[in-house]
């Protein structure tokens, strides 16, 4: 495996001030570059709260994060984000959507205008490999939820960050489309293999996506179990019927059963 991307080391999070809500406690993670990292655990456990500290967006309240070697003392430019509701700006098209982080973030920004037609041409690439030649320029009210969540992650990794964050991206689709999308996801981490993390509830999802599961237990949340997912790549839909994907599944679904129960940090007897 390759160097450390992300060090968390002892870290833990409250919201508020003192004797506000501890919502993670104690959390050491290490992330290779390249990695596939998916989250999951019960409702309100931290999984979020985790993506926010990676990321920058929540300073911990106790411990360090290290991302690429710096510690993280802000929001993180070099992260990608794509949430379950794909919150695409109603008055832009697929294009205008894509093409939206590479007007703010940083050197894109400055170049932006210079090297429109270039820019332009990244974005289409990119949604041609997930699937959306000829909708580049229809509006997200003409695009079903699939095609928006399908721009949302474009628009996440048109200004190649090395860090790729989802929070549920796939939630709020129906079966096919988000099987569809595993296997969009799936090829353009292979092609790019940025870091990714990704939060679900859905097991088939992480363990067809991703290279280790971690459970984070009931608040405050620890982590409580990590799996190694080792099938190899590419992974075709056909594996969720294989036993030992299936076995993995019980596994992983034992533990968050384990980790609902038991609040682990709080030190049950
Ligand atoms: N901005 C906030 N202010 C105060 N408390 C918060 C805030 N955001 C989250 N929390 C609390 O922190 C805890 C963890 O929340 P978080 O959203 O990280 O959980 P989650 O595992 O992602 O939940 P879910 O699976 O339901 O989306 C919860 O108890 C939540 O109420």
């Amino acid at each position: 495996m390759s160097e450390a991307f992300i060090r968390i080391a002892g870290a833990s999070l409250t919201y508020g001030e003192e004797g506000g809500t501890l919502a993670l406690q104690g959390i050491d993670l290490t992330l290779h570059r390249g990695e596939f990292l998916a989250v999951v655990g019960p409702s309100g456990c931290g999984k979020s709260t985790l993506l926010k500290l990676i990321s920058g967006l929540r300073p911990p309240s106790a411990g360090s994060v290290t991302v690429a070697g710096q510690k993280v003392t802000g929001p993180l430019k070099i992260v990608g984000m794509a949430f379950q509701n794909p919150t695409l700006l109603p008055w832009r098209t697929a294009l205008g959507n894509v093409l939206l982080p590479l007007e703010v973030v940083e050197p894109h920004r400055r170049n932006f205008r210079a090297d429109r037609r270039n820019y332009e041409n990244k974005a289409r690439q990119l949604l041609a490999k997930v699937g959306l030649t000829g909708f580049e320029d229809h509006y997200p009210w003409q695009l079903s939820g699939g095609m928006q969540q399908r721009v949302s992650l474009c628009r996440a990794l048109i200004h190649e960050p090395e860090l790729l964050m989802l929070d549920e991206p796939f939630g709020a689709l129906d079966t096919f489309t988000r099987e569809e999308l595993w296997e969009a996801l799936q090829a353009l981490w292979l092609e790019r293999k940025f870091t990714t993390l990704l939060v679900t509830h859905d097991l088939q999802e992480a363990a067809m996506l991703a290279d280790r599961i971690i459970v984070i237990s009931q608040r405050p949340g620890t982590i409580s179990a990590a799996c190694e997912v080792n099938f190899p790549r590419p992974r075709s839909l056909d594996l969720r019927f294989a036993p030992d994907f299936n076995a993995l599944l019980h596994d992983v679904r034992a533990k968050i059963d384990v980790a609902r129960q038991v609040p682990l940090s709080l030190g049950a007897a």
